[in-house]
């Protein structure tokens, strides 16, 4: 049997929260959150809406700081570094741990330049030819589109131009991959695909995912973090870590009874 410690201390961490709060203005989100993500894993983040999934999942690479009133409080490891430290260049912490969000979003630029265009950016001095090729390999879409190179990204399918920001988010040679619901705008044939693509990206990448998904969670996850939401002192709705364990344990012996009464469809 996989017990949850054997699982999670036999692997290196990647990154860890220690108390972490995250405040949007005086409201708080999401409450003392602590939690380590392995290295090459997957982790998904599950729980009913409005308990803090992506905005925990924002934390990890600094995109809560593009919203005025947030601010977080407490620790968030990227290794041994801490993120919020104030030596720590946001935008370099973005290429390390990059994002690909619930809608498909293309550049507006030709599929080349949607891998090309980040990789310049982040000052790449290497072949952008095989940068392009590799990439689109990576993320299982160079097959359908290298004759088409030159046309633009938002002229693929949905599910296309999911993989095609997948693969611009690894242009640029990342060690994390924040998934926000990357498959709740997909067909199903197409989300089969990007959940493929995840098993094989996780050999080089870290991956944490945000689904609604529950099937999802148990067919692409190694661990799994069930939220919940909880009325606090203020009257406000707060998000808090419910249960994180091996995806195999939460969904076939949580220990917690509302992880059963979510995994079950009671709730949420
Ligand atoms: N930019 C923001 N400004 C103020 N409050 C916000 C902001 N973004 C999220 N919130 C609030 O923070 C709480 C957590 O939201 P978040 O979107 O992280 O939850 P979630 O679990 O990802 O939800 P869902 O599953 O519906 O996407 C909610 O109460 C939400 O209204």
């Amino acid at each position: 049997m996989v017990t949850k410690t054997d699982t999670i201390n036999s692997t290196e961490m990647v990154l860890r929260t220690e108390n972490l709060n995250i405040f949007y203005g005086n409201f708080l989100a999401v409450q003392n959150i602590w939690m380590d993500i392995a290295k090459n894993q997957v982790t998904a983040f599950i729980g009913p809406s409005g308990c803090g999934k992506s905005t925990l999942l924002r934390c990890y690479n600094r995109l809560n700081d593009l919203i005025d009133s947030f601010r977080a409080e407490g620790k968030v490891y990227f290794y041994d570094k801490n993120l919020y430290a104030p030596d720590i260049d946001p935008v370099e912490v973005r290429r390390r741990i990059g994002m690909v969000f619930q809608r498909p979003n293309p550049f507006p630029k030709s599929i080349r330049d949607n891998i090309a265009f980040g990789a310049k950016i982040n000052g790449y001095r290497g072949n952008i030819d095989e940068l392009v090729e590799t990439s689109l390999r990576q993320a299982a879409l160079w097959d359908e589109v290298k004759d088409k190179l030159n046309q633009s990204g938002l002229s693929l399918s949905g599910g296309q131009q999911q993989r095609l920001c997948i693969a611009r988010a690894v242009a640029v040679q990342p060690e994390v991959i924040l998934m926000d619901e990357p498959c709740s705008a997909l067909d199903p044939i197409s989300t089969l695909r990007v959940e493929e693509l995840i098993h094989e990206l996780k050999e080089k990448y870290t991956i944490v995912i945000v689904t609604h998904n529950m099937q999802q969670a148990a067919r692409v996850s190694d661990q799994t973090a069930f939220f919940n939401v909880k009325t606090s002192e203020k009257g406000g709705r707060t998000g808090y870590l419910v249960e994180y364990a091996p995806t195999e344990l939460i969904f076939n012996d949580p220990q917690q009874e509302d992880t059963k009464a979510y995994i079950s469809g009671r709730f949420g």
